[in-house]
């Protein structure tokens, strides 16, 4: 996607030994605040930003550790300030990690342990993304929020609901990052194309659970490789559950982190050139969607070209297989039941 292939030139400029220099326009300065900043997630995800030339300021926060990462991160030589915020710190705490920011990125949370489903997790992430998303709605209300924490189906709803009480809801600047499931189902498929990841491009939509990522592989190029029958349930069903994947090879220690944290700035960097004017950005995308309200479902993940605002134009699905449809039937009840179960929660835990 043509978001990769600007991280890796962001990355190729931001080299070490040559930090980019950068022009003083203020569309290329950015300030990042990354909430659970010290986490599996959140440590390598705060180095791919610090090493991101569109990110002028990096706050980093969490309830553990975040003065001693962003100390580490900040030794890197790119221009990102870097400053780590604990609640207690003498730097000030998440209000002042959040002061400014203009990206809010949260994988702040707990992850799955092998038998667990995301929504397992629902008890524990919905209050810790509630609290935080309740002071970024008070102090930076206009900043995009990037939403990570599981289960992202219905955090992100919990996301909105603050914002709506707040009476600071944006529709346009609300993301959940879907970006991993784009990631992998380009990964697994080149693999057997035998194509290039970076040209193998399989849109995913829906949500980020189980059979409610749909991934579109007849809009691949390389779909012929896998059109019907076992071989494509078997990648079907590997892009749906390639976090079990991890979490299973993990044993215990947690889910993916590395290469979320790949993905996440993946999709930062996108929302920042975006904001930044350039035109014809795009990527998959869990936002408030017109697609499938009729079916009360508010939330859908699909190709979004992003814009100075946030969210710009949402695309529709497109053309789908027999199989794909099939898949879209099994996913639209469920993360219908996911959105409401995040709205509900809200309401009765404000
Ligand atoms: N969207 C996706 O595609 C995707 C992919 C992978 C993981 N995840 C999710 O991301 C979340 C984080 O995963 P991880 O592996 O980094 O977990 P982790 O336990 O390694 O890190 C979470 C961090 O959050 C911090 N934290 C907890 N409560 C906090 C609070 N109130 N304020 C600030 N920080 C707080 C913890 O101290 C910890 O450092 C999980 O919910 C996981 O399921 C989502
Ligand atoms: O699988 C998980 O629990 C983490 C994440 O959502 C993933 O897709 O890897």
């Amino acid at each position: 996607m043509l978001a990769r292939s600007a991280l890796r030139s962001s990355l190729r400029a931001a080299a070490p030994s040559a930090p980019r220099m950068f022009s003083s326009s203020a569309a290329d300065r950015h300030a990042v605040a990354v909430l659970g900043a010290s986490g599996g997630i959140g440590q390598p995800l705060s180095l791919l930003l610090k090493n991101d030339p569109l990110v002028t300021s990096l706050r980093l926060f969490d309830v553990r550790l975040a003065p001693g990462v962003a100390a580490d991160i900040g030794h890197v030589n790119t221009p990102a300030v870097t400053t780590g915020y604990s609640p207690d710190g003498p730097e000030g705490g998440l209000k002042k990690a959040l002061e400014g920011a203009e990206l809010v990125v949260i994988p702040a949370g707990v992850p799955r342990k092998p038998g667990m489903t995301r929504d397992d997790l629902f008890n524990t992430n919905a209050s810790i993304v509630r609290d935080l998303a309740k002071t970024a709605a008070e102090v930076c209300p206009k900043a995009h929020i990037l939403v990570i924490s599981n289960p992202v189906n219905s955090t992100v709803p919990i996301v909105a609901e603050v914002f709506k009480k707040a009476g600071v809801y944006d529709p346009k600047r609300l993301f959940g990052v879907t970006t991993l499931d784009v990631t992998r189902a380009s990964t697994f498929l080149s693999g057997i194309a035998g194509a290039k990841p970076s040209e193998t491009i399989v849109p995913c939509v829906g949500g980020h659970s189980g059979p409610t990522i749909v991934p579109l592989l007849s809009q691949a190029a390389q779909g012929s490789a896998v059109k019907a029958g076992e071989a494509y349930e078997k990648l079907v069903h590997r892009i749906q559950y390639g976090g079990d994947e991890v979490v299973k090879a993990k044993d215990g220690a947690g889910s993916a982190t590395l290469s979320m944290a790949y993905a996440a700035a993946v999709f930062s960097n996108s929302l920042m050139r975006a904001i930044g004017g350039e035109s014809n950005v795009v990527e998959c995308t869990y936002v408030d969607s017109p697609l499938y309200k009729d079916q009360g479902v508010d939330f859908f993940s699909s190709k979004v070209t992003l814009s100075g605002e946030g969210v710009g134009e949402i695309h529709p699905v497109g053309k789908l297989s027999a199989e794909e449809e099939k898949l879209m039937e099994a996913c639209l009840p469920e993360l219908k039941k996911n959105i409401q179960k995040g709205v509900q929660w809200y309401g009765e835990n404000p």
